[in-house]
């Protein structure tokens, strides 16, 4: 096309490149999944369906970008695409990564949604959204030390969760008398009340649950101790 007199207009975009051999994170999270999960009728802490969901959603993002990925990592309305330090997906630019990877991503959750909600079509006025960004490791160690961040966050909050809604659902207390209750305890503490209050053995629990789910550069999903293999999922990166 001839250029215009408007053309100029071309110099105001930026660009924001991110800095090469460095290692990119995308992560989405869920938008207000907090009303979205109660519209939905989520089971409470967790709902197989929509973790399955957001894990369908996640491998097909990772399949179409699996040469520029090491794996991705997901837990409750959030997902973390790990990619090669190396990559020139985008020519790694970051609004290009961050919006492509959470639409290809929502686009999926959409789609897939009536695989695992059979019986709750999504209504028009309830859709969902995710937000997306991208940041920068600028060594393996410290790409380890994100992933162990996610999951300990999972152990954390699932830990908490299972708890708290075990005492309320199962015990009949207010959320107000469970929180009071587990108020100061530590992880231990948390899975003795479980156990002598609830009789829930909290090592039976799902495995999605506990770990959160991992999905390799292959597309296999899998729920490991990350603590204890993070050498490993690494291994060649
Ligand atoms: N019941 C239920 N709720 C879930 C599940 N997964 C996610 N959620 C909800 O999603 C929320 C995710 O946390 P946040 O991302 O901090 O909250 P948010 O409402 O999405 O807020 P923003 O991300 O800031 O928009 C949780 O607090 C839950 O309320 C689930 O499996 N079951
Ligand atoms: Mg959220």
């Amino acid at each position: 096309m001839a250029n215009s007199k408007y053309e100029y207009v071309r110099q105001f975009e930026t660009h924001d490149v991110l800095l090469p051999d460095t290692y990119i994170v995308v992560r989405i999270d869920g938008k207000k999944f907090h009303e979205f999960s109660k519209f939905y009728d989520f089971a409470k802490p967790n709902d197989e369906r929509a973790l399955k969901l957001m894990n369908a959603s996640a491998k097909n993002v990772v399949l179409k970008y699996k040469s520029d990925m090491i794996l991705a990592f997901g837990e409750s309305d959030e997902y973390s695409f790990i990619l090669r330090k190396d990559t020139k997906l985008f020519n790694r630019r970051s609004d290009k990564i961050a919006s492509l990877f959470v639409s290809l991503f929502t686009s999926n959750y959409v789609a897939l949604w009536s695989k695992f909600f059979t019986d709750r079509p999504l209504d028009l006025k309830h859709l969902p959204y995710f937000d997306s960004r991208c940041v920068l490791y600028p060594s393996l160690a410290i790409v380890k030390d994100y992933l162990s961040w996610r999951f300990v966050d999972t152990h954390i909050n699932n830990l908490y969760n299972t708890a708290f809604w075990q005492l309320v659902l199962k015990c009949g207390m207010t959320p107000q008398e469970s929180e009071n209750r587990l108020s100061g305890t530590v992880s231990s503490e948390k899975q003795e009340i479980l156990f002598s209050d609830c009789g829930i053995n909290y090592n039976n629990e799902p495995e999605m649950f506990k770990k959160g789910s991992l999905v390799t550069n292959k597309g296999s999903i899998i729920h490991v101790d990350i603590i204890k293999e993070i050498d490993q999922l690494f291994e060649g990166y």
